[in-house]
This record gives C-alpha cells, structure tokens and sequence, in this order.
C-alpha cells in the first residue's frame, strides 16, 4: 500500500509498432507516462504470444528510469521472476487463476527486489485476490478478457473496484482492458488509480494530451474523496 494515493498512467505498448519498441516506449515516456505496462503472454494462460525477458532486458538498457510493469498473462508465473528481475523490471503483476502458491510467489518476487501485482480476470471473484492484498503491492481488475488489446470496456467490473477501494482506501488499484477518454471516468470514480491505456494512447493524435486526460480524471475523483 501507499502512504497517500496518487494517479498513475500506465500505457500499454501491445498495440504499438513492437519492431519500434524502444522508440515508442520513449515516445510515451516523453509524452508523460509515469510507467510502462509491458504485456508478456505465454501463449498457455491466453491465446497469443507476445515477448520475454530477452526483450524486456534489451529495453531497460535504453530507459533506465522507466518503471517497467510486466503483466504476466503466463501459466507459471513463478518460472520468469528470477529473468525479469535481471532483466530491470520493477513490478511484477501475475494472475492468481493458475496457481495455488500465491504467498509464496508475491514473497519472491519481494525477495527479488520487485514490487508484487496480483491480477484477476473478468470471471475471477474480488473475494479470491482480497485475500492476497496483504502480501501484494497492487491489484489488477482486467476489465476485458487477457490476451488482446483494442477490445471493448466491460463495465461492471468496477463493482469490485468499488468494493476494494471502499475496503482498502489507500490500495493501489489497477485496471488493465478499453480505458480510455470514454471510460477513464467510470475507472476514477470506481476508485481506480492505477491506469492501463493501451489502443487509446497509442492511437492517440496527441498522446500528451491523452496522458493528462487520462490522470487529471484520476486525480480529480481522488481529490474529491
Ligand atoms: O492486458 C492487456 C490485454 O490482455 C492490455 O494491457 C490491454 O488490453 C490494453 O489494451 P487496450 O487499452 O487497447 O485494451
């Protein structure tokens, strides 16, 4: 947990050029993002396949500043801890569906230096990650199903970012899956504070402008509790 609040955008660079990764992730540092959301699939967990540690690695050597989020969308989360700790990563966000030892994962990925996420999908119950919250840095609501950017915003989802935030006023709660400027008020007034924007951003004609929007929603529903 945080000592007080604060309004962080996250944008995702799955849907960005990936044969330009270095460029558009300084392009999105430039423009304001006060982390990188780095999607990294298995191909198991969801039905696609994205990028590992190797990439991750070659990355953080060019933007060492960066806090880089990896949002394991992977069966075995517990295999990559060790590789995305050398490789720079800063916080370590998983999926608790497929596996049963999630204390023991979030104290590793501690041990190893990195904060620790914990993330449900859409069919997922609040009351299975509340359980974990003392153990993790963060929790992740997907609002739309892992593996694909560009989908549609799942709305009631926010019932459980509700539920978390009414429950636990200083968590750091993210939500990952069709936020944008259309739903980041949804998000924010739910009690989001933690951003994922991936299509929205990287499409966007000024991604700065985009960015602002985006935290100044945040903010302002933090502000206003
Ligand atoms: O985790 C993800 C997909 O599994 C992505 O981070 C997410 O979907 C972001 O993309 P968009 O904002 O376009 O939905």
């Amino acid at each position: 947990m945080s000592r007080s609040l604060k309004a962080l955008i996250g944008p995702s660079i799955l849907n960005s050029d990936l044969s330009k990764l270095l460029e558009e992730s300084q392009k999105l540092l430039d423009n304001g993002a006060d982390y990188l959301h780095l999607d990294v699939m298995d191909g198991h967990f969801v039905p696609n396949l994205t990028f590992g540690h190797p990439i991750v690695k070659c990355l953080h050597n060019h933007i060492k500043d960066a806090f880089l989020e990896t949002h394991m969308m992977v069966s075995k989360p517990e295999q990559w801890i060790t590789p995305m700790a050398d490789a720079g990563v800063n916080q370590y966000t998983f999926h608790i569906e497929p596996i049963t030892n999630v204390e023991e994962v979030c104290r590793k990925i501690r041990e190893h230096g990195m904060k620790a996420g914990v993330a449900i999908k859409p069919g997922t119950p609040v009351a299975e990650v509340e359980k974990y919250i003392s153990v993790a840095d963060m929790v992740l609501i997907m609002t739309v199903e892992p593996g694909f950017g560009g989908q549609k915003f799942m709305e009631e989802q926010m019932s459980k970012v509700q539920y978390l935030r009414k429950q636990y006023p200083l968590l750091n709660i993210e939500v990952d899956g069709g936020v944008g400027p259309s739903t980041i008020d949804c998000c924010a007034n739910a009690g989001a504070n933690m951003i994922v924007s991936g299509t929205a951003v990287i499409g966007a004609e000024d991604q700065a402008a985009t960015i602002n929007l985006l935290r100044n929603a945040v903010q302002r529903a933090i502000d206003k509790k």
